[in-house]
């Protein structure tokens, strides 16, 4: 976890997705709930995964998360993604969230995880994740 607390000066990996945190998701404080943003960052780690194996996968475990800063609504939340190790079936999948602050127009590193993701067949059962070309 203490290396992933580091000052990054950008993102890493692929842009998968952008959205704006809205009232809707905040909890009693106010702030954006992280609940939500995990859900969000799921979603683009399935994204990016299920290119990676050519197909459909779940995922099967989130490792290393850590809520750095809080997130203000209306943040523009941009959502990285970078496969870190592919097994035979498994994916882990860096997923970053990044945000630009309305206010201060800060652009800052709110959450990051390691998400694990499984390639499954229509069945539900592993397969394995096809060669990188
Ligand atoms: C403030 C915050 C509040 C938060 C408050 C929350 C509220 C807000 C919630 C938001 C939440 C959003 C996040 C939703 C994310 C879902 O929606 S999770 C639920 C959906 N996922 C599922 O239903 C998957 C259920 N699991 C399965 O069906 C089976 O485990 C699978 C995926 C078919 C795998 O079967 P298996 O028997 O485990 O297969 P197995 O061959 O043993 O392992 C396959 C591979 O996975 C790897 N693997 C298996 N288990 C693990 C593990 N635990 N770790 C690492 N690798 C593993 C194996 O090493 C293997 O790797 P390879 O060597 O093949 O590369």
């Amino acid at each position: 976890m203490k290396d992933f607390e580091q000052e990054d000066p950008i993102p890493q990996g692929d842009l998968a997705l952008q959205i704006t945190a809205l009232p809707r998701e905040t909890n009693g404080f106010g702030d954006i709930f992280g609940g939500w943003l995990v859900s969000q960052m799921d979603l683009a780690g399935t994204a990016m995964a299920s290119k990676v194996a050519a197909g459909r996968v779940a995922t099967v475990a989130i490792d290393r998360m850590a809520f750095l800063v809080p997130v203000a609504v209306g943040a523009q939340l941009s959502f990285y993604t970078q496969a870190l190790e592919i097994g035979r079936s498994s994916i882990q999948m860096l997923v970053e969230v990044w945000s630009d602050d309305p206010l201060s127009s800060e652009w800052r590193k709110v959450t990051e995880a390691v998400f694990v993701f499984v390639a499954i067949d229509g069945s539900g059962r592993t397969r394995s994740v096809p060669p990188r070309r």
